[in-house]
């Protein structure tokens, strides 16, 4: 639990900011392009510097990480964790398979089709029309059906074998019968036509699709329908997920100055978005010898713990972690909210990721450290970074980054209003955050935006 008068005073007045920016309309300022809500401390009154100079950050800032270079320690991190635990790929089933990155390239176990095949309902036909028809059709699924001769028509089914010597097959709608059984084409009939020869899509050990692939929806189908019952990928980076306050609820209205746990429902879904397998979610309260006792006995490849980053006298992560010595490889963010995540690293191949308690404040840990780890990790591509003109200015922190949660319409992003460390009403409204730079964003300006899972298809494995 955080405790009051730990910090600057500076520090204490951002946040006083940040509530009060979640609440109120922000007002555009022309000059500088970036709006200040009424009554918020400008920049330069952070800084105690005149206008013009340099944006420098006060002093319980100096050990904090710039945002991007944040996220390219945690990618860094997991890369040599990577090389660190050499672990094996794994051999899943389909079924279990998705999400996952392809360890070995999918090449086809059969020719595409196998078979000869009708691509339509109709008739296979052999030579130039009329031709006399069989008496017996042929569907899929059956065995070989005999070979035609010339002059001879088949009823067939859209994927059903074509006899030997068809020449064509004729739709439905493009043939008719007369009274004696003879099949006349009401159209010209090419060779070939309507018929999917062997192999038009791939010939047997055809490589589909490359190492690194991520398993889709579409590479599921495409597996099976190439023969394959498993397939070799990536494993998924284990994860151990420790939700640290004695304040927190698992059920029930809140009372009594006890809240309900937001980010336990919240994280183990959000996580397997990012493709981790999650192991364990326990609760452990504001007990730092359980804490320690769960760190030391867990074998994950990440440990997630959710609150307790602070200084406050409950706030127990970061004396667990000088305990077991592990080593800080960032110790605050500039960015808010979210500024005291943190990321240790406790074996070579073992980190701990630790967010701050407040709920949106853990998202955005989440999404600046957590996720660059666990795609590395789980041999993910990074997602295109990509920007759209915010429609409304956006205030800024003077020398943070900001994490506001947008809703995109048209070709923009329309920022959302609750957006405080402690509110996950704008987010769970949102279609993305919007990356908004220290100094804050002009209207129209273009903003790198972070997808949320969910909205970009996010393979749903947050919602299996
Ligand atoms: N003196 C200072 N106090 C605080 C500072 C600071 O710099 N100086 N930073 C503030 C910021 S910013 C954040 S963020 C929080 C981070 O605090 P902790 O990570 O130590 O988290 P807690 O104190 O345990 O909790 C903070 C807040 O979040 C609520 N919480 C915690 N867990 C959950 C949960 N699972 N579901 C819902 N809500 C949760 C908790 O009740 C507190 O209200 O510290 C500030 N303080
Ligand atoms: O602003 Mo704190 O960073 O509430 O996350």
């Amino acid at each position: 639990m955080a405790s009051p008068g730990t910090r600057a005073d500076e520090e204490a007045e951002d946040l006083d900011v940040e509530e009060a920016l979640a609440l109120v309309k922000e007002k555009p300022v022309p000059s500088h392009g970036a709006p200040v809500p009424a009554g918020a401390p400008s920049p330069a009154a952070h800084q105690g510097t005149s206008q013009g100079t340099p944006l420098r950050p006060p002093g319980p800032h100096h050990h904090a990480t710039p945002w991007p270079e944040a996220r390219a320690t945690a990618e860094r991190a997991a890369r040599a964790a990577v090389r660190a635990a050499h672990r094996d790929p794994v051999s899943a089933p389909l079924d279990a398979a998705l999400g996952l990155t392809l360890a070995a390239p999918l090449a086809a176990l059969t020719d595409l089709p196998s078979f000869d095949t009708s691509a339509m309902d109709g008739w296979a036909v052999a030579g130039p029309g009329p031709w006399a028809v069989r008496d017996e059709g042929v569907l899929a699924g059956h065995a070989e059906p005999a070979r035609l001769t010339d002059g001879e028509a088949v009823r067939i089914a859209t994927g059903a074998r074509v006899p030997q010597d068809t020449t064509a097959v004729l739709r439905t709608e493009h043939g008719r019968t007369d009274g004696r059984d003879r099949l006349q084409a009401t159209r010209d009939v090419a060779h070939g036509q309507d018929i999917r020869p062997r192999g038009q899509e791939c010939r047997r050990g055809d490589q589909l699709l490359p190492v690194g692939t991520l398993v889709t929806p579409a590479v599921l189908g495409l597996a099976a329908a190439a023969g394959y019952d498993t397939l070799t990928a990536v494993p998924r980076p284990r994860v151990d997920v420790l939700v640290l306050g004695d304040e927190l609820l698992t059920g029930g209205l809140p009372h009594d100055g006890l809240i309900r746990d937001a980010l336990g429902p919240m994280l183990p879904p959000w996580l397997r978005a990012l493709g981790a397998e999650v192991r364990t979610v326990r609760r452990i309260g504001d007990d730092a010898e359980a804490l320690y006792r769960t760190v030391t006995a867990s074998d994950a490849d990440l440990l997630v713990t959710t609150g307790g980053t602070a200084a406050g006298p409950v706030d127990h992560v970061h004396p667990v972690l000088d305990r077991i010595g592990a080593e800080l490889l960032v110790d605050g963010v500039k960015v808010r909210p979210g500024h005291p995540m943190l990321l240790a690293r406790i074996k070579e191949e073992q980190h701990l990721v630790g967010l701050p308690g407040n709920p949106l404040a853990a998202i955005s840990g989440l999404l600046t450290l957590a996720e660059p780890l666990l795609r590395t990790l789980a041999a993910r591509q990074a997602p295109e970074p990509y920007a759209l003109p915010l429609r409304d200015a956006v205030h800024g922190h003077p020398y943070d980054t900001r994490l506001v949660p947008v809703v995109l319409r048209g070709d923009g992003a329309v920022p959302l209003r609750y957006n405080g460390p402690a509110m996950l009403r704008g987010i769970a409204a949102a279609d993305a955050l919007a990356v908004v730079p220290p100094g804050g964003a002009r209207p129209g300006q273009e903003t790198e935006l972070l997808d949320l899972p969910w909205t970009t298809g996010g393979i749903g494995v947050c919602f299996t």
